[in-house]
Parts: C-alpha cells; sequence; structure tokens
C-alpha cells in the first residue's frame, strides 16, 4: 500500500472472467496489485467527497473531549459467579440499551484466535483481485455477496468502503463463496468462518437471552423467539482515504437486525449519535461492540431503541469491522414481547428488509399501530 491510495473498488465496473488457476499463483495478500490506484496526494474524487455537516466528528467540538461520555463496557467474566451477578449484568445491558442501543462487551469467552483468524480470512479476501471479487458480486436487491453496501441507493455520495456478505448460522455456505471468490485455500477460508460463526452463535444467545431476561420476559417467550434466529456474517473494508474529513466509510443508518455483534479490531471510526452528537466508539482491546437493531427496537415495543451509527475513515490505516447480525428467520411472525398493548404490528424479517428497502430510516415507522 506505501506510497499509494487504494479507492474502494466495491462500486467500479463489471468484472473481468479469470480462471481460478490462474488465481492460485497469485498472493492473495497482495494488496498493492488490485483495484484501481490512486497516486499519493491525489485529491479525493469528487462522488466520494460529503458536505462538512455531515462528516462533523464530536471530536471536532473541543467541549466534548473535556467531557467524555463513553458508550458502557460490560464485562463477562463473572456471569455464572451468582444469580446476582447475572441480575446486575442484565441490568447493565438494559440500562445500555435505553440509554444508547449500544454497549461493548470483554471477557466474553471468544478465544483471541478465532478473531483473529476470521479478521485475517477477510483482510486476504478484500486483497483478491477485483475481478475475482467481483465473481461474488452481489446481484441488486439481494443480500449475499460483495460490492458496496446495500443502503448506498440511498445516497448521493459514494461511501469510501466495500463490503461482503455470507449466510451465516443455521445454513452456511462458506464453501460456494470460496469456490466463487477462487480463494487460495478453500479450506482455511471454509475453517475460519465456521468456527466464528459457530463463536458469534453462541454470543449473540447469550446476550439476546440476557437482555430479554431485562425486559422481564418470561425463559419460554425467549426460548421462543431466539432458538431459530439465524446469523449473517458481514465485512466491512476502509482503505485509508487521502482526505478523511470529507468522506464518509459508512453513512449514518440503523441496522435491521436484532442484535449486530461488531469487531472493529484496533483502528477506530464507529461512531453512535446521542442526542444530536456523534459519539466515538474507540476500540477497547478484545471487545466487541454490541448494537440494538430495528428487530429489537420492535421485539421490546420501544423500550430499546436501535443505534444510529455511522463509521468514519482515516487517511494512514486501512480498517476492517467484522459484522454479525443476528436476525429472525425470514418467514416467521415477530411481535412486540409483551402484547398487552404493542405498538407495532407483528412483521416478518422478509417482510421488513423489502420496507426498508424502499423507506430506509422510515421502515420500523412503517409498521406502527395506529393509536
Ligand atoms: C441483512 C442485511 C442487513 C443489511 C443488509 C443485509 O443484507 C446485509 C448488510 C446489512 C447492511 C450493513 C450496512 C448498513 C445496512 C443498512 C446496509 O445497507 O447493509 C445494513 C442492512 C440493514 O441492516 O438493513
Ligand atoms: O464498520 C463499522 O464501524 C460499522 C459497520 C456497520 O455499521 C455495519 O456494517 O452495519
Ligand atoms: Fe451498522
Amino acid at each position: 500500500m506505501l506510497g499509494t491510495t487504494r479507492l474502494p473498488s466495491g462500486l467500479s465496473q463489471s468484472p473481468t472472467p479469470s480462471s481460478c488457476g490462474a488465481q492460485l499463483l497469485r498472493s492473495v495478500s497482495n494488496v498493492g496489485s488490485l483495484s484501481k490506484m490512486l497516486e499519493r496526494g491525489q485529491q479525493l474524487p469528487e462522488a466520494y467527497r460529503w458536505s462538512s455537516s455531515e462528516t462533523a466528528a464530536a471530536e471536532d467540538d473541543p467541549a466534548e473531549l473535556e467531557d467524555e461520555v463513553v458508550v458502557p463496557v460490560i464485562d463477562l467474566a463473572e456471569l455464572d459467579r451468582s444469580d446476582e451477578r447475572r441480575k446486575e449484568i442484565c441490568e447493565e445491558m438494559r440500562s445500555a440499551c435505553r440509554e444508547w442501543g449500544a454497549f461493548q462487551v470483554v471477557n466474553h469467552g471468544v478465544p483471541d484466535q478465532v478473531v483473529e483468524r476470521a479478521r485475517r480470512t477477510s483482510l486476504d479476501l478484500f486483497a483478491l483481485p477485483e475481478s475475482d471479487k467481483l465473481r461474488a458480486e452481489r446481484p441488486p436487491g439481494t443480500l449475499f455477496g460483495y460490492g458496496a453496501t446495500r443502503m448506498a441507493s440511498f445516497f448521493n455520495r459514494l461511501m469510501w468502503s466495500e463490503a461482503f456478505t455470507m449466510m451465516g448460522s443455521p445454513h452456511n455456505n462458506f464453501e460456494a463463496y470460496a469456490r466463487k471468490l477462487c480463494v487460495h485455500s478453500e479450506q482455511d477460508f471454509c475453517k475460519s468462518f465456521e468456527e466464528y460463526d459457530k463463536a458469534m452463535r453462541g454470543l449473540a444467545l447469550l446476550i439476546t437471552d440476557l437482555i430479554l431476561h431485562g425486559l422481564e420476559a418470561s425463559e419460554e417467550r425467549i426460548h421462543q423467539h431466539i432458538r431459530n434466529f439465524w446469523g449473517m456474517i458481514h465485512m466491512n473494508f476502509y482503505p485509508p482515504c487521502p482526505s478523511p474529513s470529507e468522506a464518509m466509510g459508512l453513512a449514518s443508518h440503523t441496522d435491521s437486525s436484532c442484535l449486530t455483534i461488531m469487531h472493529q479490531g484496533s483502528v477506530g471510526g464507529l461512531q453512535v449519535k446521542r442526542g444530536d452528537k456523534w459519539i466515538a466508539i474507540k476500540p477497547v482491546p478484545g471487545a466487541f461492540v454490541i448494537q440494538v437493531g430495528d428487530m429489537l427496537q420492535l421485539m421490546s415495543n420501544n423500550v430499546f431503541h436501535s443505534a444510529l451509527h455511522r463509521a468514519l475513515v482515516n487517511e494512514r490505516f486501512e480498517r476492517l469491522s467484522l459484522v454479525y447480525f443476528f436476525t429472525p428467520p425470514p418467514t416467521v411472525s415477530i411481535c412486540p414481547i409483551h402484547p398487552s398493548k404493542p405498538l407495532y404490528r407483528c412483521l416478518t424479517w422478509n417482510e421488513y428488509l423489502q420496507v426498508k428497502a424502499k423507506l430506509f430510516m422510515g421502515a420500523l415507522d412503517h409498521f406502527l399501530l395506529p393509536e
């Protein structure tokens, strides 16, 4: 990467056919030989330039620095020590979900090597030649594959990122992606995502269970809701950017999921909106960022609010965020958990994604019941 800056490639031209045999001879880590390059110092292309009001960060405001507010960090180390400790953790999560729609967890039990292997494999994937990545291009209107983020059509500026989404538990199909992408080692690729998917499913079930207990939902209700939930692995890659203060890594949005578990690594960029301020979620070594998604807002009947968030970029470092979306199965009816005075009508995940693709930030309101 030295001396050059890579242009996010997800939005560029059509695939050039290339053979898997030829790909095997190349190194997947050879980032410098990949997509279009910009000379160092070259300006940010106009299509990637956002207005300063859209990119302004809380850190730009000196008053913000003096009185730093941080998203809660919840320690799961002693979860099983006693019922009291478990209740305290449920309460910490409940209050974080109400106040922030987000928190970080540490001592979560996911081994570092599992995370590191999945991050390495993801970086290798983004380092593939553009023509190989485009073999797995996400067809318009669909969920899985490589390219620009789905919400790109709602903005008239381009985002400084590329993304790849794969189906995870319970129907993971990593071999198919590996074959399509012609990755260097199919076996390592599948193994690393299989173990990551398994670890994330375990963590998602644990955290969703604790959060729903905080809503005083019955055991039966909780299990009915989450036992059959699905997982999706979504990777975002943000190359270093020649003019980060004018660029946007990922524009402001809420996730449609029930819960999102994100590993952002050591390079920060994620921000969450609190009131009218954007607050950085600073990387904490080994932590996962947990965010309330739209489905959990609906299930909680607005007790919790899905986190409005975005990702900024920087000039020096590339950044990878590894995201696990924990979602309802596509055709199962999802309703507010306490049905006495529901604010929303029941919906299916399929239905929700269709409405989100049309209304984007207005999607959840579309399902509000009349007063
Ligand atoms: C199931 C999904 C949620 C998501 C669209 C997706 O198919 C996988 C990508 C997800 C993502 C990530 C970036 C922001 C977002 C709004 C987008 O455009 O793609 C979310 C989508 C979502 O949560 O609605
Ligand atoms: O990369 C990040 O920090 C944010 C990623 C994100 O919000 C998403 O993929 O939905
Ligand atoms: Fe998100």
